[in-house]
């Protein structure tokens, strides 16, 4: 293999702790996954294993898959000497060795957010009820003209801020007695007060129900490993090398774990980008912790070149990084993006970097959304045409944004893929169940079953399909599932191409409708099993029925129908949120010729040959402190706007670390600053072309960003005519 200069070095590691600080497209996973090749390939994995934890379970099978290929390629055809996996579910391999020391059973079982979510919600409620004078003081006078929507408001908005919290000091080892304790002096007009009422009350009913959260998993994995020789010594023997990637968004108590891990072989390598660090603001994750590490690891190994992006994509995203440090108007957000420039691969070495034929970035500003999206699918669409065997990504800041942009795609029928929390295409078992259930709550509604036929059973297309509808249109159902000797079918409908689907496909409905009823959720597994459903739509089946069983223990009364409907309607149900999980597990690899629409979060770590980022507005892309902040809840007074921004320095103060002045405005210098590292990660996803839309819309204007960026764009594209 043709490692490049600065990647020789790191190949050549065997032991110790080693720092791997990269760029963009420099091969991070590339070589964590050589590495553990030929670490394997050289039998250095004799006395334990390779550990390699990725934050997604998506990034976990390709890294997994690439290993694998490494080793076949050398003609081993073996998976025992490395684990690829999440931190959580590292947590979870700790945990299940001894439950019963934490005082869990061995059944115990996760919570998902929106069940979380509703538990924090109702503690919010059930606190302003209580403390309803101390509850009002929060809010901005000027708004309780309409309480009933401030309440709504300020409850979102607090459930949000108290699960990121909540996380937070779970990660910080603060348990509720503990935060009781800190904040007995103070009174109930103190926002700390109802962090900790919600605290307890969650916490309470997590034990109640037997449920753990995500936060839970890491802070008992680390009280056990600390607390338990025996498993300290099992996992630090299993394992003699832990790698770990994208460790820019690793956070405290995650390191702690590695750091017991790997106490005994002494074998570290932790690899990030300090510029990708794009989730500090809503999770307990810090850079500061890969900061630390370069700085005590046996060795650093910097990879600043990268083959992945044309040198036009790298340029600018190189004067990104020198605007925000040099040029940012807020001086304090000048240290948002390090001084990472760079470079391009040295003729020789791999891979070399895209050459375009012309000058292959552009940048619009558009009068309004809409108008952005016109510019887009303009745009895509040419692109499409002239090239199509290039891959396409529309980077977009919110998935209501993509949804506005799937619609108008999906009427003009231009395929795409969603990578959002809840995309169509993760939606679709939990629809598909929808509609047969839905169809079995009235077995002889002649339009459901027509649905049911054509959505579901008989997908493949026939000329004429038509025929067979226009026939079942006239018949009576019962006739058709249950004939008696005097059916006669027409010859005509017989010889259809389309028929010997139908009559399996009729034989199929029975066998739904004479399944008993009673118990829904083994119907819904019966369903799964007869319809051939991938691995990821089984799993959301056998999700669904366990969660079904569950929600009828608190509403007995939903019929098939009500369940139907739940399956079908909601964006935001329960199921869909599993959704995200099962598909995750797949990863995603991008299509030739369909679009991908993501967030620019979701776009972390993937590629494209043509990207468009859309929606840089201020409201997305903030640079000045009086922008408008997302977060910030308008019904609140000012000082109380960003309650977790509050509530974090709150705890700073109370447990003497740091006394934050402002933290309003330390939590916009935070946003600003991790929204530059956002757009830089989009930036740094286009291969060989890159089109830029900013727009305003109402009070939204274009973010500087896109006016600054578009200046450099200009001058360049005239030195490329030029040359
Ligand atoms: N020495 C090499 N020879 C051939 N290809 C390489 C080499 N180094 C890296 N690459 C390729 O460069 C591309 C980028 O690598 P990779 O995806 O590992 O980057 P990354 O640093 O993880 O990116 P990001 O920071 O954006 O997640 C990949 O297609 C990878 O196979």
């Amino acid at each position: 293999m043709n490692y490049r200069s600065d990647q020789k070095d790191i190949i050549n590691y065997e032991s110790g702790t080693m720092a791997l600080p990269a760029v963009p497209g420099a091969g991070k996973t590339f070589i964590l996954t050589h590495l553990a090749g030929k670490l394997i390939l050289e039998g250095n994995t004799e006395s334990g294993k390779i550990l390699i934890l990725s934050y997604m379970t998506s990034s976990c099978s390709n890294i997994k898959s690439r290993i694998i290929k490494f080793l076949e390629e050398k003609g081993i055809n073996s998976t025992k000497d490395f684990e690829v996996m999440t931190i959580h579910s590292l947590a979870m391999k700790i945990i299940k060795e001894k439950p019963d020391v934490l005082n869990l059973s061995d059944e115990f079982k996760m919570i998902d957010s929106v069940l979380q979510a509703s538990f924090i919600k109702q503690a919010i409620i059930d606190f302003r009820k209580r403390y309803t004078k101390e509850f009002d003081s929060f809010i901005d006078p000027n708004k309780k003209k309409n309480i009933k929507g401030a309440y709504d408001s300020i409850e979102d908005n607090l459930t949000r801020c108290m699960t990121s919290f909540i996380g937070e000091m779970k990660c910080k080892g603060i348990s509720v007695d503990m935060l009781k304790d800190i904040t007995k002096d103070i009174d109930y007009t103190d926002m700390m007060k109802l962090a900790c009422d919600i605290y307890e009350s969650y916490d309470l009913n997590l034990r109640k129900q037997g449920l753990v959260d995500y936060n839970d998993l890491l802070f008992m994995a680390y009280k056990l490993l600390k607390e338990d020789e025996d498993l300290r010594d099992k996992f630090q023997n299993r394992y003699a090398y832990i790698f770990e990637d994208e460790c820019q968004d690793s956070n405290e108590i995650q390191g702690k774990i590695l750091e017991i891990l790997a106490q005994k072989h002494g074998n570290l390598v932790r690899v990030g980008d300090l510029n990708q660090s794009i989730t500090g603001t809503f999770t307990s994750s810090d850079p500061r912790f890969f900061r630390e590490f370069c700085k005590s690891a046996d060795r650093i190994q910097k990879m600043f070149t990268a083959g992945r992006s044309s040198k036009e994509v790298i340029d600018l995203a190189n004067y990104l990084v020198n605007w925000v440090r040099e040029d940012h108007p807020v001086s304090s957000c000048r240290n948002a993006l390090e001084n990472q420039i760079v470079l391009t691969v040295p003729e020789g070495e791999n891979p070399q970097n895209p050459i375009n034929p012309k000058y292959g970035i552009a940048s619009y500003i558009e009068n309004s959304w809409e108008d952005s999206i016109r510019r887009f699918i303009q745009m895509v669409t040419l692109y499409k045409e002239k090239y199509p065997q290039k891959t396409i990504a529309a980077l977009i800041p919110t998935g209501y944004m993509i949804g506005q942009i799937g619609e108008r795609l999906q009427k003009m029928n231009i395929e795409y893929d969603e990578l959002s929390d809840v995309s169509n295409e993760k939606l679709v078992t939990t629809k598909t169940l929808g509609k047969i259930l839905d169809y079995i709550s009235s077995p002889y509604d002649n339009e459901k079953f027509q649905i049911v036929l054509k959505d579901i059973l008989i997908n493949e297309q026939y000329d004429d399909s038509y025929k067979l509808y226009d026939f079942i249109k006239k018949c009576r159902l019962e006739d058709l599932l249950y004939p008696n000797e005097d059916l006669c079918i027409p010859d005509e409908i017989v010889e259809l191409s389309v028929y010997k689907d139908f009559v399996s496909s009729l034989d199929l409905v029975r066998k739904f409708l004479e399944f008993p009823q009673l118990a829904i959720d083994r119907l819904i597994l019966y369903i799964g099993e007869k319809l051939k459903f991938s691995r990821e739509e089984k799993a959301m089946m056998e999700k669904i029925a366990s969660d079904i069983r569950f929600l009828l223990i608190s509403n007995p009364k939903w019929t098939l129908k009500d369940i139907a409907k739940e399956l079908e309607e909601s964006k935001n149900n329960k199921f869909n949120y599993f959704a995200k999980f099962v598909y995750e597990l797949k990863g995603y690899e991008p299509t030739p010729g369909k679009i991908t629409l993501s967030t620019l979060h979701k776009s972390k770590g993937l590629e494209w040959d043509c990207v468009f980022i859309l929606g840089l507005t201020n409201l997305h892309f903030p640079v000045e402190l009086t922008d408008k902040f997302m977060g910030e809840c308008a019904y609140l007074k000012k000082e109380y706007s960003n309650p977790l921004a509050l509530l974090r320095a709150s705890l700073k103060k109370l447990l003497n670390e740091e006394d934050i002045k402002n933290p309003t405005i330390k939590a916009r210098e935070e946003t600003i600053s991790e929204r530059a590292r956002l757009l830089y990660v989009a930036i740094t996803r286009a291969k060989e072309n890159l089109i830029l839309i900013g727009h305003k819309e109402n009070q939204e204007l274009p973010s500087i960003y896109i006016k600054e960026l578009k200046k450099f764009i200009e001058s360049e594209k005239n030195r490329y005519v030029g040359c």
